[in-house]
């Protein structure tokens, strides 16, 4: 509803910063081949098809992970500061927020709420 679908992404968005481009992981799942190539990393969209050759950890690790979440493999290799600034120009959209992985904070918070019902009931007996 309030957000933008893959299928817009030629044009639409650009140029406008407040503007954010949804993709949902099903959209970014199927550009994994030589011809189109996406990647998620942290939660955002890039478009690296013409990253492909110029990567210097060569091609093949990148059409490994074609199509899906990077960011563990991104963060393993130990990349540097350049690279992490390379993302920026690849960079065409953020995950649909229906596909990000829940936050586990919640879980401290429900934690909480057990302690003081147990210290409710020793104060009302
Ligand atoms: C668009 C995303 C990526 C960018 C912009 C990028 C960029 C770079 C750059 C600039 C280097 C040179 C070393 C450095 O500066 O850190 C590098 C090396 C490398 N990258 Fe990536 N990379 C990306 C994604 C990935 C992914 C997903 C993998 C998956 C495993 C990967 C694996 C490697 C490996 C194995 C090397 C070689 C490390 C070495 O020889 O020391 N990269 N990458």
């Amino acid at each position: 509803m309030a957000t933008v679908e893959a299928s817009d992404s030629d044009g639409k968005g650009q140029g406008v910063d407040t503007s954010v481009t949804y993709y949902r992981l099903e959209e970014v799942a199927k550009r994994n081949s030589m011809k189109e190539i996406w990647l998620v990393i942290h939660g955002r969209v890039y478009d690296i098809t013409r990253f492909l050759n110029e990567h210097p950890g060569g091609e093949e690790v990148l059409l490994e992970q074609a199509g899906a979440d990077a960011s563990e493999s991104f963060e393993d290799v130990g990349h540097s500061s350049d690279a992490r600034e390379m993302l920026k120009q690849y960079y065409i959209g953020d995950v649909h927020p229906n596909d990000l992985k829940p936050d586990s904070g919640s879980k401290v918070r429900r934690s909480h709420l057990f302690l003081l019902c147990v210290s409710n009931v020793y104060i009302s007996i």
